[in-house]
Order: structure tokens, then C-alpha cells, then sequence
């Protein structure tokens, strides 16, 4: 709203500066997501919603106590707010004392004393204004950085199935957009009210102290600028709410095209992609142009009030000047205090609608903080002191995914036994690599256990299981640091000599030795400067460092060609020595003859995709 504030002309004349002032800084990060090939929305996408509303009362009690330790910034920010705005007073004051004793009086020697001390003045409030505006920037930001990190912090404590349910582009609004906007609900947006409600009892004390009749005529005049911004609020939020989700569709339309530009250049999609850019940004034009207008109507409606005071206490104000009740310099004196407390009015009007637009954002922040993830450590869930040997059993375990009717998995039942490989095939879509989510806990059966070294792995917790067992996965996934960074993922705070040593059985030392910067070479967002075989293999190593005692390899050769994945078997299998792998793939020539295959099978039987799956079973081993 600020933004259209601004664009309007709707400026307004508080003291102190608030945070909200800056421009809004959107952080922009890659996709996993892809671009659905017929340029529309991709099918998994749910279609965005509103967020549940809450009362601004529940928002601000959920909020506040994230200023714990920044209240002192803030009390300094509205005290030095009211500092500036008596000083204020004060030089109005001389400024009628001036027009009086020195203009109307013709007077020049005493022009001097009252300018020096005007002068002192405006330095006193120059000061107090910046030290004040510093103080509740510094609130501010501290806030939300606080609020951020601990938004961002519940999310990694959420399950897969909550992201798989949204879009990363409205995730990311949320986390940027979304939380500055509370800051100015509870942080700068006090402030904001305090020195607000301060000034107009300052700005109004003084025009009563020179004139209380003619304050109390334009007194009267204040409810109706509440009035209006009462009738202008609610619409205001609802307007605020579209103009949130819409935002948050054109970020992941935005973000989706830009991450996956080779797939959309690559597929001639451009003009797609950009005709669905040009959709979200209709629909987010509209709901800003509703903003707008609601905000371009409450400007001059205000103005309109503002008018007819400044006109009534004119002319009673000449009329007192020409029977003899009032001095020049007290009637302009008075107009000027009438000059700071209609904007102080009018911006407490203002806070109504910025606090509307504050709720807004608040909505879909606390719809993220209330999420809960699918599966929690269960109370007096344990952690063994030391990882164990890494049997894993899979005991007639059924589960069907939240959103689906039918099972994905029924009856499965496999054992492997430490350091053992077994191997699980079947058909793309029966549910091999939901054998994973279910062994990491991403969900949890909806039948049937599964044990980790005999004990049922919902009694362990989730960061000691996942300690237990490392994935490998179909896309190996790097972050934007340096090789070396890739690789100590795997084990924080490792040696240089054990990532080399890593890197060396995952083969991949000889070609981090060819790069300009060697293990200090950024490796690009997702790992893009590096090709996929190389990308492979320094995930291995980080696997190799991570040293875990279960290993999922999930496709690990998808998308390598023949002589790459070739060239991965290798240092594949040294990771694997000693330890307990489950390898998924659908390609069973990969399948070293040591390993025991297991067979998933659908069954398209009554009903759509109904999948049923057989026990396992030992299939032929054959040669990788
Ligand atoms: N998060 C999810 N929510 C709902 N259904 C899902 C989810 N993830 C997977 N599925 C469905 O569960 C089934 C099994 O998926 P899974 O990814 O386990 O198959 P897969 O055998 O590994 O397939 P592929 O070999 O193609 O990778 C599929 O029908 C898939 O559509």
C-alpha cells in the first residue's frame, strides 16, 4: 500500500520515519518445479487460496511477543517522536510571536532572540527525529529478522506433503513480503500509532491553549475522518488479501519460468511462459488497481474534510480579527497547529487501512506457523547413543497418500539385512521411491511398522533415523556454494583431508583438480556449472562423508548416459561396501548379482489406479 501511496501522491507527514518506508526486497530462489508442458498450471498444483482470516486482535497477540528486547527501540522511537513534535510546537509558537511582535509590530530587535531560539529548535527536532526514525528502523528490521528465521525454521520442521501442496513462489512471498507486512502491524505500526495519537493530543492541547472555542469547532470535525476510514478498512483488507495471493501465483509463475529456463527454451515455451506471466500479473494489475482505488478515493475524501475545517476556522478566525479577539499571528499560529494535527487525523485513519493490509499478510503467516507436519517424534521416542548395524524390515506395511483414496503400497513385507543390497523394481508410478518417504518418516504407514535394528522407527527420533540412513536421489541436488561446501554437507564440520579422502573414492577428486579454484569453485545454483555425472559423484562423496549405516539409492543413473553411468558403478560400489542399500530402479540390468530384488506390481483392477503390490519376492540377480 505504501508503494501506492507513494505512486498517488498520498503522502503523509510523520514525524518519525518508519521502516516501512523502504522498498520491499523480494528474495528470489531456485524451483525443484517444472513448467507443466502444456504452458498451464501443472497438474499437482492445488489452486491457491485465500488464507483463513483472524481477527487483527489474534494477529497482534500472536505477533507481539516477537518484539520481546526490541520494545526499548521502539519506546525510543515514539519518545523521540514526541520530542520533535513539541519542538514543533514550540517553533510554531515563536512563529505567531514573530508575525506579531516583529511584523506586525514592525520590531526588528525583537526579530532575534525568538529566531535563535526557532533555529535551536528545528536542530532539536532534526535530532530527535533521526535518532527516533534509527531506533524503530533497527526495531524493525531486528523483528523481521527474527520473525523470518523463525518462520523459515517451522518450515524445515514440516513433512514433504506440506510443500508438495503449494508453490514455492507463494512460499517465498510469505517469507518476504508477507512478514514485513506484520512488522508494520506490530513493530514500526505502533510506533506509527503512538506517535500519531501523541501528536494529535499535542496538536490539538496547543490550538486549544490559543483558541479553545475555535478548537473545539474543528474538533468536531475529527470523527468523520474516522468514520471514514472505518467504511474504507474492511474493504481495504479484502482487497489486500487478493492482491497477497496474487502476488504470491505471479512469484512461482516468475520463478518457475526463470528456473527452468533450458526446459523452456528448450521446448520453445517462451512465448507461453510469458503469456502466463502476463495472466498472474492481470489478475494481481486487478486487485492493485482495486487497492488503488480505494486508496485514490480515501485521499480526496479526507481532503474534503480537511477543507471544509481549515475553511470554517478561517473564517471564524477573521471575523474574531476583525472584532478585536484575535491576533494575526494567533490565527496563523493556529492554522499551522491545524496544519499538523489534520495529517496526525488523518494518518491514524491511514493506520486503519495499512493494519488491514498488515492482517492480510498476517493470515497467510500464521496459516504457515499453525501447519503441523504429518509425522512428529512421538513422546519418549529415543536416540541411540550409536548408530546400529542397519537391518531394515518392512513388516505388511500399507499406506495410501493423504490426498488419494486408494493405497499405493499394501502388505509389503521385505527384510534387509545389515550390509546386505536389495534392489526394488517395478513400473514407473507403483511406489518404490514411497518406500523411501516411508523409511526417512516423510509419512508414516497407514498399516504395518517399519523397524530400524528391530525397533519400530516411529519410536526413534526422526533425527536420529535420518542420521541412520542417507538417499541418494534420481536428480543428485547441490546447493550454490563451493564443491567443498557440496561435499561437507554431508558431515558439517569436516576436515579438508577427509572431503579430499572422500572425494578421491567417489572419483571425483581427479576432476575437482582441474577446476580454476579446485574445491573452492562455486558449483552454480543446483550445481548447474557442472555436469550431471560430475554432480553425481560429488554427491557420492558427500554420502561416502556422511558415513551412514543404511543407504537409499534412488534411480541414481537416471538421465547418465551409458559411459557416465558406467563410469559412477564404480565408486557407486564402494559406497555401498558394508553398508545396508536399498537400490530403486526400473532398470534391472543395474542390479549387481549380489543383490536380492524385490518386485513391485501394479494392478489396474476396479476403480482408477488402483495399485496393489505383491509380496516380496526374489527375482533372477542380474549382472550390473
Ligand atoms: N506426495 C504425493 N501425494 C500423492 N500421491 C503421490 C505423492 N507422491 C507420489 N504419489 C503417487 O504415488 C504413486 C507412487 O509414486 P512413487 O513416486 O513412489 O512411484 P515410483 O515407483 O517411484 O515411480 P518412478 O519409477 O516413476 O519414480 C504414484 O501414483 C504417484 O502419483
Amino acid at each position: 500500500m505504501r508503494r501506492l501511496e507513494r505512486r498517488l501522491g498520498l503522502g503523509r507527514r510523520l514525524v518519525v520515519v518508519t521502516p516501512s518506508d523502504r522498498n520491499r526486497r523480494v528474495t528470489r530462489r531456485f524451483s525443484f518445479s517444472a513448467p507443466s508442458p502444456n504452458g498451464a498450471e501443472p497438474e499437482a498444483d492445488p489452486s491457491p487460496q485465500i488464507a483463513p482470516m483472524v481477527s487483527i486482535r489474534e494477529a497482534f497477540r500472536r505477533f507481539w511477543p516477537y518484539t520481546r528486547g526490541l520494545r526499548g527501540l521502539f519506546a525510543l522511537g515514539v519518545l523521540l517522536a514526541v520530542v520533535a513534535a513539541l519542538c514543533e510546537i514550540g517553533a510554531i509558537r515563536l512563529f505567531g510571536y514573530i508575525t506579531d511582535e516583529v511584523l506586525a509590530g514592525q520590531n526588528l530587535g525583537a526579530f532575534w532572540d525568538p529566531a535563535f531560539a526557532w533555529l535551536g529548535l528545528v536542530v532539536v527536532a532534526g535530532l530527535a527525529s533521526f535518532t527516533g526514525a534509527y531506533a524503530t528502523s533497527l526495531g524493525g528490521e531486528r523483528f523481521l529478522l527474527r520473525l523470518r528465521d523463525t518462520v523459515f525454521s517451522h518450515m524445515q520442521t514440516l513433512t514433504p506433503d506440506f510443500f508438495d501442496n503449494r508453490r514455492l513462489g507463494d512460499l517465498m512471498a510469505r517469507l518476504t513480503d508477507d512478514i514485513e507486512a506484520i512488522e508494520e502491524l506490530v513493530g514500526s505500526g505502533v510506533v506509527r500509532l503512538l506517535t500519531s495519537i501523541a501528536s494529535v493530543v499535542f496538536f490539538a492541547g496547543a490550538a486549544l491553549y490559543i483558541r479553545w472555542d475555535l478548537a473545539l469547532v474543528t474538533f468536531a470535525m475529527i470523527p468523520a475522518f474516522l468514520i471514514a476510514s472505518k467504511a474504507f478498512a474492511s474493504r481495504f483488507r479484502n482487497a489486500a488479501a487478493r492482491e497477497r495471493l496474487s502476488s504470491g501465483s505471479m512469484n512461482s509463475v516468475i520463478e518457475e519460468g526463470l528456473a527452468n529456463q533450458s526446459l523452456v527454451q528448450a521446448f520453445n515455451r517462451q512465448e507461453a511462459e510469458a503469456e502466463r506471466l502476463h495472466a498472474e500479473g492481470g489478475t494481481w494489475l486487478r486487485a492493485n488497481v482495486a487497492q488503488a482505488r480505494l486508496s485514490a478515493l480515501y485521499g480526496p475524501v479526507v481532503q474534503v474534510i480537511e477543507t471544509i475545517c481549515l475553511l470554517v476556522v478561517i473564517g471564524f478566525g477573521a471575523w474574531e480579527i476583525v472584532a478585536g479577539r484575535l491576533t494575526i499571528g494567533g490565527l496563523l499560529a493556529f492554522a499551522a497547529y491545524l496544519a499538523y494535527l489534520y495529517p496526525a487525523v488523518r494518518d491514524l485513519g491511514q493506520i486503519a487501512l495499512t493494519v488491514s493490509e498488515a492482517a492480510a499478510g498476517s493470515d497467510r503467516v500464521i496459516e504457515i506457523l499453525r501447519a503441523r507436519p504429518a509425522v512428529t517424534d512421538r513422546a519418549g521416542a529415543t536416540s541411540p547413543a550409536s548408530p546400529g548395524r542397519g537391518r531394515i524390515e518392512f513388516a505388511d506395511v500399507s499406506f495410501t497418500y493423504p490426498n488419494r483414496t486408494g493405497p499405493t503400497l499394501r502388505n509389503l513385507s521385505f527384510v534387509a539385512e545389515p550390509g546386505e543390497l536389495v534392489a526394488c523394481v517395478g513400473p514407473s508410478g507403483v511406489g518404490k521411491s514411497t518406500v523411501t518417504k516411508l523409511l526417512l518418516r516423510f509419512y508414516d504407514p497407514t498399516e504395518g511398522r517399519v523397524l530400524l535394528d528391530g525397533v519400530d522407527i516411529r519410536d526413534l527420533t526422526r533425527r536420529s533415523l535420518r542420521e541412520t540412513v542417507t538417499v541418494l536421489q534420481q536428480e543428485s541436488l547441490l546447493f550454490s556454494g563451493t564443491v567443498r561446501d557440496n561435499i561437507a554437507y554431508g558431515r558439517p564440520g569436516s576436515s579438508m583431508d577427509e572431503i579430499v579422502r572422500a572425494a578421491v573414492m567417489a572419483d571425483v577428486h581427479g576432476f575437482i583438480d582441474t577446476l580454476p579454484r579446485k574445491y573452492d569453485t562455486p558449483v552454480g545454483q543446483r550445481g548447474r556449472l557442472i555436469s550431471g555425472g560430475q554432480r553425481q559423484r560429488i554427491a557420492i562423496a558427500r554420502a561416502i562423508l556422511r558415513d551412514a549405516p543404511v543407504l537409499v539409492l534412488d534411480e541414481p543413473m537416471t538421465g547418465l548416459d551409458a559411459s557416465t553411468a558406467r563410469r559412477i558403478m564404480e565408486p557407486l560400489r564402494r559406497l555401498m561396501a558394508g553398508r545396508t542399500t536399498i537400490l530403486i530402479t526400473h532398470d534391472v540390468r543395474l542390479i549387481p548379482e549380489t543383490a536380492r530384488t524385490i518386485v513391485l506390481e501394479a494392478a489396474h483392477g476396479q476403480g482408477r489406479a488402483r495399485i496393489r503390490l505383491s509380496r516380496a519376492r526374489d527375482a533372477t540377480p542380474r549382472l550390473a
